[in-house]
């Protein structure tokens, strides 16, 4: 530390000589301005002129010494204990984290607890955060892993990585594990372990639970609850020490730096719209479901490209066509008069033009009819949802739902957002639609993945997110498993 305390007062007083080049060998001590800095640039002797040295100075030499020397200066005397306990020092030193600073101050203070957890713990206003005691915590927050293991793709990684480390297709690997059973879970999981080459017993987990197509009633409530249960009792065998799991949608929600509002998720098999309110699924509001997803827009450029007689290997080449190609008119009737050509390659199969196919495609999203399907237009949906909020008045802020989150991989259709906002302003009255906003998927297909890593990385999140196995087991011995539910 005194070593770079010296580099740092050597380039304090470079500073000062080059912004005063005559004057530093003149100057005399006695100046008033000379009492902060010794007679010669060359003279370290003493560590005590620092005490003379401004403030502002002082905080960029303990900006400099980064925060492990910040904090072991604390134990100098008061004035560097003061100094060195300042908010803006650990905002700085927080800043230069691997997370972005909004999403450091939104997880801090918005997300110190889980809801379903500690409901009365749970607040959604912003406390006097202590920058030091958030660094530190932050410091020692194990490393978690991640596992999404969506309907049609299974994304998993370490949650102190920019992105998930694998992906997979879950429908060919493993079935759909929406219907939850002991042994599928089990080898599910099992395999995401050995793939990522680690013991399950060294980390915590947080597991994104699938969402909900169902409503309020008794059996969905009952299948959410055997889902919760055997998920737990799967990784307790598997000895985890500790378990988070996490509504799909509420992560990609809290990605979006949200506590309320709804999502829009756009699935592999289906689209769900699910209100949530400070972090809880609002399941007697109501969740909807639109029975089309991913799936059925590839499927439906599929036959478009058949229809022109665009020949391709597999769905999957369909797939990355739709990524590269597609997007949602803003007007689709005006968009069928435009010329809308376009081409893009793909790998070992050459280049792939197309027209109007590159919207039609996800209007089936707003017109299903279009693609032969019976089920009720996107905005329509949405526009139930928010009727239904509307109507609740359960809650005294009536803004809560207004903003709406896309997720889900087919949500990154360009357009997506724009479209829905606009059809929600024409069908909707305007004292519900009035305020209304709809955002793009804030991490395309991995927005839930990234919700999990900000709980992951809260300073709070071992005992506020996290079911340990200990608690796991004497709650199940003392109440039965009917206790998960409230977890
Ligand atoms: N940029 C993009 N544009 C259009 N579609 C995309 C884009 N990126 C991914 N997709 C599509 O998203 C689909 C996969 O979405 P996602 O990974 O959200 O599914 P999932 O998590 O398995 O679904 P579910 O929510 O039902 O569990 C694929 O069909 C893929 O083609």
């Amino acid at each position: 530390m005194a070593v770079l305390l010296r580099k740092v007062w050597g380039s304090v007083i470079a500073r000062a000589a080059a912004a005063q080049p005559d004057a530093l060998p003149r100057q005399a001590s006695s100046s008033p301005r000379r009492r902060t800095a010794p007679a010669q640039a060359g003279d370290y002797g003493s560590l005590g002129a620092l005490d003379a040295l401004p403030i502002d100075v002082l905080a960029q030499i303990l900006r400099l010494l980064g925060p492990a020397d910040a904090a072991r200066s604390s134990a100098v005397c008061r004035t560097w204990r003061l100094l060195a306990s300042d908010n803006g020092l650990w905002a700085f030193f927080l800043r230069l984290g691997p997370d972005p600073w909004e999403l450091v101050v939104f997880a801090e203070t918005h997300l110190a607890a889980c809801p379903a957890l500690h409901p009365g713990l749970y607040y959604d206003s912003s406390p006097q955060l202590s920058f030091k005691q958030i660094y530190g915590r932050r410091a020692v927050v194990p490393g978690s892993i991640i596992v999404d293991g969506g309907s049609g793709y299974c994304k998993y990684g370490w949650s102190k990585y920019a992105a998930p480390s694998g992906r997979c297709a879950t429908f060919l690997e493993f079935g759909n594990i929406e219907s939850p059973m002991y042994a599928r879970l089990r080898h599910f999981l099992s395999t995401i372990y050995t793939r990522m080459q680690v013991k399950p017993s060294t980390q915590p987990i947080i597991i994104v639970l699938p969402l909900c197509h169902s409503d309020d009633t008794e059996s969905a409530r009952a299948s959410r609850k055997q889902y919760k249960e055997t998920l737990y009792s799967v990784l307790f065998d598997m000895n985890v020490p500790a378990v988070c799991a996490v509504d799909q949608a509420v992560l990609a929600l809290y990605a979006a730096k949200r506590t309320s509002g709804i999502v829009v998720n756009i699935g592999f098999n289906v689209t769900s719209i699910v209100p949530i309110f400070q972090g809880m699924v609002m399941h007697e509001i109501g969740v909807e479901t639109v029975g089309q997803g991913a799936l059925k827009l590839t499927g439906f450029l599929k036959e478009l490209m058949q229809q022109r007689n665009i020949s391709f290997e597999s769905l999957y080449t369909v797939r990355t066509i739709k990524e590269k190609l597609c997007y949602v008119a803003a007007d689709y009737e005006a968009e069928l008069r435009k010329d809308t050509q376009a081409s893009c390659e793909v790998d070992g199969e050459g280049w792939f033009t197309l027209s109007e196919e590159r919207f039609k495609t996800a209007e089936i999203l707003f017109q299903p009819q279009i693609g032969g399907v019976r089920a009720m237009g996107l905005h329509k949906a949405v526009s139930l949802c928010l009727d239904h909020c509307y109507n609740s008045e359960v809650f005294g802020d009536d803004s809560w739902y207004k903003t709406v989150v896309l997720s889900g991989g087919s949500a990154c259709l360009p357009g997506l957002s724009e479209r829905l906002e606009k059809e929600l302003h024409e069908l909707l009255p305007a004292h519900i639609s009035e305020g209304i906003r709809v955002l793009p998927p804030p991490f395309c297909t991995d927005s839930a993945w990234f919700g999990a890593k900000m709980i992951s990385n809260v300073s709070t999140f071992t005992e506020a997110w996290c079911v340990k196995k200990k608690q796991f087991r004497q709650k199940t011995r003392r109440n039965g498993p009917s206790f998960v539910n409230v977890w």
